[in-house]
């Protein structure tokens, strides 16, 4: 992919965002809050539903999330702080925005894939499976050791259901295939408020890679989280705490 170049990588600061020209997408985990052991442990904190209700305003709804989670799952997590904020999720398959809702059918491949993957790690602590609308996920950020039967598992179990891989931090996923997160923002900037204005995607993960190329494909830009390494990005900001710093200079 084009952003695999030891030329590409991302040291700069962002600039500060414009309330009257940019759209703000921002991914969730570890992005927006901390990772944490388990998948279902994440906590919204009142700081951040505060903070993003408040750039809901000043960017006159041109706020979205945009996550490898499903829509369910941040509205889940957010509860009522999610008004007026857009969602992408399952990697760009799901869009919920302006009362409209795209949401694809859960493929039935994914209950056999549940289950094989259930019986490989059958009794075995700390590995953790993690049921998606769109997808299921292995986990292994308690169970090092599982990595590299999990990965194996994975990729067996796509070659022989269709489903696509997606890996991640400690984790891979099992998941409907043909979007990512640049085909999820390129639908979202389509339509009304985000058409005509400039994306800023914020991200942490490998899944963040085609929302960074979208983004620039469509005027705008990424800031990736974390250490340097090759990239889409633009701009790089440290962690969680330095992203929610500078969101709140704009909020
Ligand atoms: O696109 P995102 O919003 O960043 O979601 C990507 C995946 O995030 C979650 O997994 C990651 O966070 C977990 C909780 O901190 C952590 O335990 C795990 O190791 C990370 O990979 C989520 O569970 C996945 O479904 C998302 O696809």
């Amino acid at each position: 992919m084009s952003y695999q170049t030891s030329f590409d990588l991302a040291p700069a600061a962002p600039p500060s965002l414009s309330t009257s020209r940019d759209a703000v997408l921002l991914d969730f985990d570890g992005t927006l809050v901390e990772l944490v052991d388990r998948p279902d442990s994440i906590i919204v904190d009142p700081h951040l539903a505060a903070l993003l209700q408040a750039l809901a305003v000043r960017f006159a709804g041109r706020v979205a999330l945009v996550s490898g989670r499903s829509v369910a799952q941040l509205e889940q997590f957010f509860g009522a702080a999610l008004g007026g904020i857009a969602l992408v999720g399952s990697h760009g398959a799901e869009v919920a925005a302006g009362g409209h809702r795209l949401a694809p059918a859960r493929p039935p491949a994914l209950e056999g894939a549940e289950q094989a993957i259930r019986q490989a790690f059958a009794g075995e602590e700390g590995v953790v499976v993690e049921v998606k609308t769109l997808g299921v996920a292995i986990h292994w950020r308690l169970a090092p050791h599982a990595e590299e039967r999990a990965l194996a598992l994975a990729h067996d179990l796509a070659a022989a259901s269709g489903l696509a891989v997606q890996p991640g931090k400690m984790m891979i996923e099992l998941r409907t295939g043909g979007h990512d997160k640049g085909s999820g923002i390129a639908m979202l900037m389509a339509q009304a408020p985000f058409s005509g204005s400039v994306p800023v995607f914020v991200g942490d993960d490998l899944t963040d890679e085609p929302g960074f190329e979208a983004v620039r494909a469509l005027g705008g830009h990424g800031i990736l989280v974390g250490a340097e390494r090759p990239t889409a990005a633009l701009y790089r900001l440290n962690d969680v705490a330095a992203v929610r710093g500078w969101l709140e200079q704009a909020a």
